[in-house]
C-alpha cells in the first residue's frame, strides 16, 4: 500500500548566465550555463484528497481522478502550470498539492522548476509510482520546458551545489559538472521579470554571451570567475535592469568584490536570471547597506523529506 502522502524539498536555483537551446523534444531542449542552488527553496506536500482512502479508491487514493485536487501556494489557492503537467504524467491529477516557499515567485529563483520537481518526487513516493530519479527529473524538466517557464533549473536543482550545465537537456541527454565550492549567499529582490517573455523573444545575443561565459568558467571553474562571468553576461545580453545595476555598483563601490576588497570571501554581486534580483556571495549586499535575505549554497539537491521522523 502506498503512503498516500509525501513531502519533498527542492533548493532554489539562481542562474548566473545561460544560453538557450530550444528543441521540439522536451528532453532535448534546455540551456547551458551555471548558477548556484540555495538552502532556501521550495517544499512540496502531495497527498490523496481528503476523505479518499486506499480501500475506497482502489489504491491510488483518488490521485488519478478526473478533476484536479486542491492547489495552494503558501496557503493560498494558486497553481503552477508545470506542477499540473507533472501530476498528469504520473496519473496523480487528483492529488492535493501544497507548495511553500520563502522565496519570491517569478524573480529568478526557479520556483516553477522546483515546484515541478518537488511534485514529481513527492507524488511518486505518495502513490508508489516506482519511477527512478532520472525519470522524475526528466518528467519535471519536460513540464517546465513545455510551459516556457525555464530551461535548466530542474536539472540544476536535482544536482545541488554550484551546477554547471555543459550540455542542455534532461538526464541521459544533457551533461552536468559543478564548481566544488560553498559560500554564504545574500539576495535582494526588486520584482519579477517574465521568463516566458524573454525566452519567447530573440535569444541570439544572450546565447552568444552565455556561450562566452561558459567558456570562461570551464577554463577556470572557481566562484570568482562565475561571478565575474555573470556580471559581464548581464551587460552583454542586455538583460541588466537598472535596480540591479545600481545594487551591483553599490556592492562594488563598498569593496564587495575580490578586486576591490582583497577578501577571498567577498565575491561581489550579480543579477539573477531571470528576475529583478541581485545575489552576492559573501557579505557584499549587507556591507553596502542593503537588508538582504541570507542563506548558503545547498549541498544536496532535491530530496524527499520524511516528516514522520524516519529521515
Ligand atoms: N503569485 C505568483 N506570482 C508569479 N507567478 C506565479 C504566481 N503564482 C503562480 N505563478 C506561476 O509560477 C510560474 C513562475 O515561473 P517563472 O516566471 O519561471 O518564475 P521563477 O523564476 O520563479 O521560476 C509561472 O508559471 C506563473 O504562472
Ligand atoms: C534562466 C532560465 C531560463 C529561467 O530561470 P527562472 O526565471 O528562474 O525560471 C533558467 O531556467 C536557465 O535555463 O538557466
Amino acid at each position: 500500500m502506498s503512503s498516500q502522502r509525501a513531502t519533498a524539498f527542492v533548493p532554489g536555483h539562481v542562474t548566473a548566465f545561460f544560453s538557450a537551446h530550444p528543441a521540439d523534444e522536451p528532453a532535448v531542449a534546455g540551456s547551458r550555463g551555471a548558477g548556484v542552488t540555495l538552502t532556501d527553496g521550495v517544499t512540496v506536500r502531495v497527498s490523496a484528497p481528503a476523505g479518499e482512502t486506499d480501500a475506497a479508491t482502489g489504491g491510488d487514493g483518488g490521485a488519478a481522478s478526473d478533476g484536479p485536487g486542491s492547489r495552494t501556494i503558501d496557503g493560498e489557492p494558486g497553481s503552477i502550470g508545470a506542477v499540473d503537467d507533472v501530476l498528469a504524467e504520473l496519473g496523480a491529477r487528483g492529488a492535493d498539492v501544497a507548495v511553500e516557499t520563502d522565496l519570491p515567485i517569478g524573480a529568478g529563483f526557479g520556483i516553477s522548476g522546483a515546484a515541478a520537481l518537488g511534485a514529481a518526487l513527492a507524488a511518486n513516493d505518495a502513490f508508489d509510482r516506482g519511477r527512478s530519479e532520472n525519470d522524475l527529473v526528466r518528467i519535471a524538466h519536460a513540464a517546465e520546458v513545455g510551459r516556457g517557464t525555464g530551461l535548466g533549473d530542474v536539472v540544476a536543482q536535482a544536482r545541488g551545489g554550484v551546477p554547471v550545465r555543459l550540455e542542455p537537456g534532461a538526464p541521459g541527454v544533457g551533461e552536468l559538472d559543478g564548481v566544488p565550492a560553498t559560500a554564504r549567499v545574500e539576495y535582494v529582490t526588486f520584482g519579477e521579470l517574465s521568463t516566458e517573455a524573454v525566452l519567447g523573444g530573440d535569444t541570439d545575443a544572450l546565447t552568444a554571451a552565455g556561450e562566452d561565459a561558459l567558456d570562461r568558467l570551464r577554463a577556470d571553474p572557481r566562484l570568482p570567475t562565475l561571478m565575474d562571468a555573470a556580471r559581464r553576461f548581464a551587460r552583454e545580453a542586455d538583460l541588466l535592469v537598472p535596480e540591479a545595476a545600481e545594487a551591483i555598483a553599490a556592492v562594488d563601490a563598498d569593496g564587495g568584490s575580490p578586486e576591490s576588497s582583497g577578501s577571498p570571501d567577498d565575491l561581489g554581486a550579480a543579477m539573477a536570471m531571470l528576475g529583478r534580483t541581485v545575489f552576492a556571495l559573501g557579505t557584499g549586499l549587507s556591507d553596502a547597506g542593503y537588508d538582504p535575505n541570507v542563506c548558503r549554497i545547498d549541498a544536496a539537491g532535491a530530496r524527499l523529506v520524511d516528516e514522520r521522523g524516519r529521515e
